[in-house]
């Protein structure tokens, strides 16, 4: 099929890609052209593992290409809309300017018998609205809202074999026809069985929102079951452990820590709240607010733990190891461990941080920023170490030659990732989150 994907990023460039490989023909188009040049080079102008084999790969075949000009969708019968949707500075709800640019750029270019498939997360009742503008413009094309579950770190894997496919669709022959197309761009996955939903339109971006909500919400639960070990001595890694073998309840996302970041969870859950309270639903998810408020709580914690630490922050060196919001990610978009950061240099602190792949995206985002190129410069001289990324290098760091390299003995482990006895056995004071 002949495939546009309209907006490049952390999402798009993964699924152009990931379509070129699956043998449709495709053209990615962004705004940004420096964007374009480096996925037109084969370069992943993120990190993203698995993403430069793809893109190599899909490149050479002749069926992928980037770029700016949007009349190459033209060329295209199937138009992925991939644009950003961030949350609107001084509210809450999601800034829809970005998809409503896309489509407005992406109308001249449409024919008879087109699909445009939004993957954007949006607010529900976008779907219809832009269905609107589609057949507005008499293009005779159609309108699809097919949301996207795939995981940062896990892209690749999550975009050509995901868990499952939602597609939001129009009722009637026009929605008939839509599944038809999407089932043959799916073709390969549907093929080993994985399952797909067909709905209308606001049930399918319910069903994205809801579930970024609930996993929030279950990693918020056990972070405030976190604060309550705190104030009893519990640990909460056992306790996850424990009701995570009830399999109503499930192990994953049970590891409490520093809590979500990253360019969705946290702005997901706010627009929705704040579509609730547009269809006013301010009570039926006002919990989100609190789920928030939890999340946000644990960033102080780690703040409060390295003061109690060190004494005073003011004057502290601190060694940081870890910016991104997750490992297998350079995404610092509300990364609770710049967050915490900033939080320790406006206490007077001199942080020196360390991330495998995300020194230069948390320095664009901070200037002030101080990076180190190894975790070992980062610690060197520390009055306290501060894991904020559980990335692997960091949780098999040897704590006795860390030990040789700090001012003082002391780490604060963010993500509850280290083997605390082993750092212990090293002279350290650790303390971690929810954990005595
Ligand atoms: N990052 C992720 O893991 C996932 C993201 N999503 C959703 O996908 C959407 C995109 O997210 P990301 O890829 O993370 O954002 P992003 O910010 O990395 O990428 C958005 C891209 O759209 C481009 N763009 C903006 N306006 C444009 C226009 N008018 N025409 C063409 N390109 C334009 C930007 O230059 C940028 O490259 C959001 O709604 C997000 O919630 C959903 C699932 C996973
Ligand atoms: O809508 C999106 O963009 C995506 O958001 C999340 O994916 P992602 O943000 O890549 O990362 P997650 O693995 O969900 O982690 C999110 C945050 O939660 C934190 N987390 C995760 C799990 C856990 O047990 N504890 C915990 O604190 C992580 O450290 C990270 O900061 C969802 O998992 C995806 O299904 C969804 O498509």
């Amino acid at each position: 099929m002949r495939i546009s994907v309209i907006g490049c990023g952390y999402l798009g460039a993964v699924h152009a890609a990931c379509m070129a490989e699956l043998g449709h023909d495709v053209v990615g188009i962004d705004v940004d052209q420096h964007k374009v040049d480096e996925l037109g080079a084969g370069r992943a102008p993120f990190f993203e593992p698995g993403l430069p084999e793809v893109l190599t790969k899909a490149l050479e075949t002749g069926r992928l290409r980037f770029t700016t000009d949007m009349s190459a969708a033209a060329e295209a019968t199937v138009h992925f809309v991939a644009v950003g949707t961030p949350q609107t500075k001084g509210s809450f709800n999601a800034d829809l300017t970005y998809v409503d640019a896309a489509i407005d750029g992406l109308l001249p270019f449409l024919s008879e018998g087109d699909l445009v498939v939004g993957k954007s997360t949006v607010p529900v009742g976008t779907a219809a609205r832009l269905a609107g503008l589609v057949e507005g413009a008499k293009s005779g094309a159609t309108l699809a809202w097919n949301p996207e579950f795939l995981r940062e770190g896990f892209a690749v894997q999550d975009t050509v074999s995901p868990d499952r496919f939602v597609y939001g669709v129009p009722s009637g022959d026009a929605g008939a026809a839509a599944t038809a197309v999407l089932d043959e761009v799916y073709a390969t996955a549907l093929a080993t069985g994985t399952p797909r939903i067909v709905t209308d339109y606001a049930t399918a971006e319910l069903v994205k929102v809801s579930a970024n909500a609930f996993l929030a919400t279950k990693i918020s639960f056990i972070n405030a079951m976190a604060e309550v070990a705190e104030a009893t001595g519990a640990d909460v890694t056992q306790l996850a452990d424990a009701i995570g073998h009830d399999a109503r309840i499930g192990r994953k996302f049970l590891n409490a820590g520093l809590g979500f970041g990253g360019g969705c969870l946290p702005k997901d859950i706010r627009a929705f709240r704040a579509r609730g309270d547009e269809l006013g639903l301010h009570d039926t998810l006002s919990f989100l607010g609190e789920v928030d408020a939890i999340n946000l709580r644990r960033r102080e914690r780690v703040v409060t733990l390295t003061r109690e630490l060190v004494g005073d922050l003011d004057g502290a060196t601190i060694g940081v190891l870890g910016l991104a919001f997750k490992p297998n990610s350079d995404d610092v978009r509300d990364s609770p461990a710049l967050d915490v950061v900033t939080k320790l240099v406006e206490a007077g602190a001199t942080v020196t941080a360390f991330d495998p792949e995300a020194n230069e995206t948390a320095t664009r985002s901070l200037p002030t920023l101080t990076t180190s190129e190894t975790a070992e410069d980062a610690v060197r001289g520390a009055d306290a170490v501060l894991v904020l990324t559980e990335w692997k290098e960091f949780r098999e760091l040897d704590p006795a030659a860390v030990a040789t390299l700090v001012a003082h003995k002391r780490v604060v482990d963010g993500r509850n990732c280290l083997d605390a006895v082993a750092w212990r056995a090293a002279g350290f004071e650790v303390r971690g989150l929810g954990r005595p």
